[in-house]
């Protein structure tokens, strides 16, 4: 059978609806970063033509156009993701103080809406080096303190943890239908046989993640993909295997619960997204069992350090370095190795000590200089701005939300954007009040993609 027959003996009497649904432009939301700015502030200040809000999750909201270059999304106060993509979060309903691992995590809409319910700590993880580049990026943005990042097979990862997870996400790598529009790539790449390749990479990394859950603990299963195979079929082989496990019903105001009977929520076109199917599963036994990982001791901070950390009145409980770079953390830094865990504070070359871009993302600096719509655009092109104040490094706000940094000459602010992150001349952040939406002018920005 081909991708349109499959899916008109799976959907009946709603198939034309499908079918119509295909001729249309994808979904976009934004979703609040409500650590960084609250709702009511967004709503005053965004200048967003937001359209209605979204079903599928607190704080977002249907748009329609691009919307990389808002400075909202720049500063990491907004991320923009497909609407139903929110979902498998909402469903795995993050508590604070959870200890969350988000298995297959690039480029990072599930892992930073799950840093925005304020977990304890957040493992996530994900095995393709320029997406875990792109995860780091938008993790960095967003202001991500208590994190590790992993770059490696889901399986392997899930296995160093035993036992040590409140919460389990698995967005599992997937055929994709969800994203195919009638004409377009996906569709000639669409094959029943890699469906099948899925389903069994998919089947390995549920088996390690249960490995990783904790007793009493919850994990969601999904994917942005149709196929049968992939979700309801998936899901009933892992519960035949892991009998402890059970499939908890969910109740939501969205999508098509236990879809055939079979448990699992679905997300259809026609229901306000490109297509999810997520499952949500309890291992039995005691949340009191859950086993900890092993962590690092704190380091002591050099002069130098020290001597930076006080004069940006920003500190941490714990402390890592990794040869002369240091990382912060609310929590003890757990052992292995990691492409990055906590912020990135910055590195001692020689007898200085150079910050880094991530650490003004996610610290509440003393010394600011905050910037109007013109200011902000040329420190994003890079250039060096005319800005009398206190020599030293300095935070660089717009409307009071972190865009980066640079050192104050006393006149000249000298710019520190990285250069990865610099707009190309000729484009520009679109502030709210130049009205209609961007057109997704290309920039050299490498952390802006949806998922
Ligand atoms: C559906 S995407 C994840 C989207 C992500 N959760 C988000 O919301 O932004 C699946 C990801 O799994 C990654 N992946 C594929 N095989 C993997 C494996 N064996 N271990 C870990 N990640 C894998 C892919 O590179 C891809 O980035």
């Amino acid at each position: 059978m081909d991708f349109f027959e499959r899916m008109k003996s799976s959907l009946k009497e709603d198939y034309p609806a499908f079918l119509a649904s295909m001729d249309r432009p994808f979904a976009r939301s934004v979703r609040l970063n409500t650590r960084r700015m609250d709702r009511d502030r967004f709503l005053a200040e965004s200048g967003l033509d937001l359209e209605r809000e979204s079903p599928f999750t607190r704080d977002a909201w249907i748009v329609s156009g691009s919307w990389g270059l808002h400075p909202l999304h720049v500063s990491g106060a907004m991320y923009l993701q497909e609407p139903s993509a929110s979902a498998p979060v909402d469903i795995l309903d993050v508590q604070t103080g959870d200890r969350v691992l988000d298995l297959c995590a690039a480029p990072g809409s599930k892992s930073t809406q799950i840093l925005r319910e304020k977990p304890s700590f957040l493992v996530c993880n994900e095995l393709d080096p320029k997406r875990a580049s792109v995860l780091l990026s938008n993790l960095e943005r967003t202001g991500a303190v208590d994190f590790a990042l992993s770059r490696d097979d889901a399986c392997r990862t899930a296995r160093r943890f035993p036992g040590m997870f409140d919460k389990v996400l698995v967005d599992a790598p997937c055929s994709g239908e969800g994203m195919i529009k009638k004409h377009d790539l996906a569709l000639t790449e669409w094959s029943e046989a890699n469906i099948r390749i899925c389903a069994a990479r998919q089947a390995d990394i549920l088996d390690a993640a249960y490995e990783a859950l904790a007793c009493g603990g919850v994990m969601v299963y999904s994917t942005c993909t149709y196929a049968r195979e992939e979700n309801e079929d998936q899901v009933r082989a892992f519960l035949q295997r892991h009998p402890d496990m059970t499939q908890e019903p969910i109740h939501k105001p969205y999508g098509r619960p236990d879809f055939d009977q079979a448990g699992g929520l679905r997300i259809f076109p026609m229901d306000g997204g490109e297509g999810q199917f997520a499952a949500r599963l309890r291992k039995a036994g005691d949340p009191e069992d859950r086993r900890e990982p092993s962590r690092e001791k704190t380091v002591r901070l050099t002069a130098l350090e020290q001597a930076f950390l006080q004069d940006m009145q920003v500190s941490f409980p714990y402390y890592y370095r990794e040869k002369t770079r240091l990382y912060g953390m609310n929590q003890p830094f757990l052992k292995g190795t990691w492409k990055r865990q906590g912020v990135f504070i910055g590195e001692t070359v020689k007898t200085r000590f150079e910050p880094a871009h991530a650490f003004f993302m996610a610290a509440d600096c003393a010394r600011k200089a905050e910037l109007d719509d013109a200011q902000l655009d040329a420190f994003l092109h890079g250039q060096e701005l005319a800005y009398p104040m206190e020599k030293g490094y300095v935070q660089v706000t717009w409307h009071g939300q972190p865009m980066g940094f640079a050192k104050s000459t006393g006149k000249v602010l000298k710019n520190k954007l990285p250069k990865g992150l610099r707009l190309l001349a000729g484009s520009h952040v679109r502030l709210p009040e130049a009205g209609s939406v961007t057109d997704g002018t290309v920039t050299e920005r490498k952390e802006n993609q949806e998922a």
